[in-house]
């Protein structure tokens, strides 16, 4: 579902609809966490596949060695761990639509045989003597500047005609900021009214202004984090500001802090906000602190794997330690 009521979105909505009923491929562009995949899915369900797997497959993420296999899949013993004959995501998209995300990223000797199967549409497993007929939609994404990696001789430009006979890019959060309160809205709906945060006015003029680097990835982060820590409330423009400064702290949604009540709707912020204060730099660096521990006791003290638990940079693990006079194991 793409949600947001900009030209852009109506726009990306409408070339949903015109694409999906093609067959053709799809190349969408556009940065970290801007929905390309959320689109992909869009045309997959528009088009007359919908009733057929939609497979998403991440190139990046895959090993260079193993990403044949994955795609093509490979039969029993054709490399030392392949127990079993096992299809690949080709075949396993058979009908339906084949979503390869991060495509930038796949290496040059798996672009030619990519190409040759796009071509002709038989796929051979790996250890396999014959070909298999499959009959895939193909929609890839990235958001590298494609045009640059054919230049610099990273992709190949045959692959990029074949891949992005219809072009589309997904624009940037901070482009389309007066989207973000339907997003919040939509982010919110799975919850009961008191596990949502409110945000005031205020808070919503931050939200905009701010430039979203993670994109609509990054505001759903915030918005969650903001349920956890406040749901059942209202926040305004500072609880914002220091929601934005946390953005790289991942908070487990068992960690609940008290809430504060919801003002009346006829009472203003302002004058609720004086009547309860909250020390609200102390209430999160406490929180920070108790996940902080509980990482590096679940990490048995390795500063390496805490900093995986909390996804944060093993340096900055190592300064929030030095800053709450936590001692370093290895
Ligand atoms: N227009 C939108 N409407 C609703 N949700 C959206 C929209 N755009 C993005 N999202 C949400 O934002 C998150 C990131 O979106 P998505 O995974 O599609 O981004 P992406 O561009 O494919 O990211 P990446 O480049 O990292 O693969 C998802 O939770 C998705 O549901």
């Amino acid at each position: 579902m793409i949600v947001g009521q900009s030209h852009a979105m109506a726009n990306l909505r409408q070339m949903v609809r015109r694409v999906a009923a093609s067959n053709a491929s799809v190349m969408i562009t556009g940065p970290s966490g801007a929905g390309k995949e959320v689109l992909a899915r869009a045309i997959h369900e528009e088009s007359s596949r919908a009733g057929k797997p939609f497979v998403a497959i991440n190139c990046g993420a895959i090993p260079p060695e193993l990403i044949e296999s994955e795609l093509f899949g490979h039969e029993r013993g054709a490399f030392t761990g392949a127990h079993s004959r096992r299809i690949g995501r080709f075949e396993e998209a058979d009908g339906g639509t084949l979503f390869l995300d991060e495509i930038g990223d796949m290496r040059f000797d798996m672009q030619v045989k990519l190409l040759r199967v796009l071509e002709d549409r038989l796929v051979t497993r790996v250890g396999a003597s014959g070909a298999v007929k499959v009959d895939v939609r193909i929609i890839s994404a990235t958001h590298q500047d494609i045009r640059a990696a054919v230049a610099e001789n990273r992709f190949r430009q045959d692959l990029q005609f074949r891949l992005g006979v219809l072009p589309i890019q997904v624009p940037a959060l901070a482009a389309h900021a007066e989207d973000v309160p339907l997003l919040v809205e939509h982010f919110q709906r799975p919850l009961d009214a008191d596990q949502r945060v409110h945000f005031s006015r205020a808070a919503f003029d931050r939200l905009e202004q701010y430039d979203w680097p993670g994109n609509v990835r990054e505001l759903r982060n915030v918005v969650e984090r903001a349920n956890v820590l406040f749901g059942g409330t209202m926040i305004g423009r500072h609880e914002v500001d220091e929601l934005l400064g946390l953005s790289d702290v991942q908070l487990a949604p068992s960690v609940r802090e008290p809430a504060l009540p919801c003002p009346a709707n006829d009472e203003p912020l302002a004058q609720w906000t004086e009547r309860t204060p909250i020390n609200l730099k102390e209430m999160l660096e406490t929180l920070e602190l108790d996940r902080i521990q509980t990482a590096l006791d679940m990490a048995d003290g390795v500063v390496t794997e805490a900093a995986r638990l909390l996804t944060l940079k093993r340096t900055t693990l190592i300064e929030k330690m030095r800053k709450y006079s936590l001692e370093r194991g290895a």
